[in-house]
């Protein structure tokens, strides 16, 4: 079918899969997704189930063994190595250890972000208190990571991966260090970067979020996607 530039997905998975050197087990078996601009996806599943390795495809930090994966109309089988780079700046991205600069206050942390892909001091300047702002951390802004919660860390990780406004952000168990009520936190804030039309991929065990934020759900088991909701829940609902 031929599709308007408008609407083709930003990330089309096509009959992918996805076997390891060595290993004789696929970690993605045939996987057929389309994700359109501006969605929120939850990536659920067991543990092994291929969640990290449906992440890494994207980034193009892994190939596909069959098949096609297209991120931002690009063909990710055939984009020459240089260009790589080009396609991550386009992807922010959140993990569960945060990943800080330790040595860097949060507003250098910020701004790391914006100093190696060549952005201009004025830009760095009107960008990182912007996004400070929009996380909620403006009067931490000199801290260090270690003056901080783990939800503030997270959010500074998030501000972080979003002050490039990034097409796409892709979480892999961004709570999963975290309590309930600030996981919470991290979520509504997730909620409103999608809402700027950043699509959201998260990859998560933490059913209440899940059955809370009523998103898309894809499942993911043995490499397979066994259910893809509207607005879905962690698990089967009956
Ligand atoms: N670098 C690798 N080399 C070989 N096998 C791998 C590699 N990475 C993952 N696998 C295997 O691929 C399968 C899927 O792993 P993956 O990490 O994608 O699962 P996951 O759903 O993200 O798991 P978790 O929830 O524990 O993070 C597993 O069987 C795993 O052992």
């Amino acid at each position: 079918m031929d599709r308007s530039p408008r609407l083709r997905p930003v990330i089309r998975f096509e009959k992918v899969s996805k076997t390891y050197p060595g290993q004789s087990h696929s970690a993605l078996d045939t996987v057929s997704v389309d994700i359109e601009k501006g969605e929120f996806v939850f990536l659920v599943g067991a543990s092994g189930s291929g969640k990290s390795t449906f992440l890494r495809l994207i980034l193009r930090e892994s190939q596909a063994t069959d098949g096609r994966v297209h991120v931002a109309g690009k063909d990710l089988n055939r984009l020459a190595g240089w260009k790589v780079p080009r396609l991550r700046r386009q992807i922010g991205t959140v993990f569960q250890d945060f990943r800080l600069l330790q040595n860097k206050t949060v507003a250098e942390n910020v701004a790391f972000a914006l100093q190696v892909i060549g952005k201009s001091r004025s830009d760095i300047e009107r960008l990182v208190p912007e996004t400070l702002e929009l996380v909620g951390l403006s009067e931490k802004s000199e801290r260090m990571p270690d003056e901080l919660s783990g939800g503030e860390q997270q959010r500074v990780a998030i501000a972080r991966a979003f002050v490039n406004r990034p097409m796409i952000l892709i979480a892999d168990e961004p709570t999963g260090n975290l309590d309930p009520t600030t996981s919470l936190g991290i979520m509504k804030l997730l909620d409103r970067i999608n809402r700027t039309g950043t699509t959201v991929i998260m990859a998560t065990h933490d059913a209440g979020i899940v059955d809370q934020m009523r998103k898309r759900v894809i499942e993911l088991a043995d490499g397979k996607v066994v259910r893809d909701e509207a607005r879905g829940a962690y698990g089967y609902e009956n």
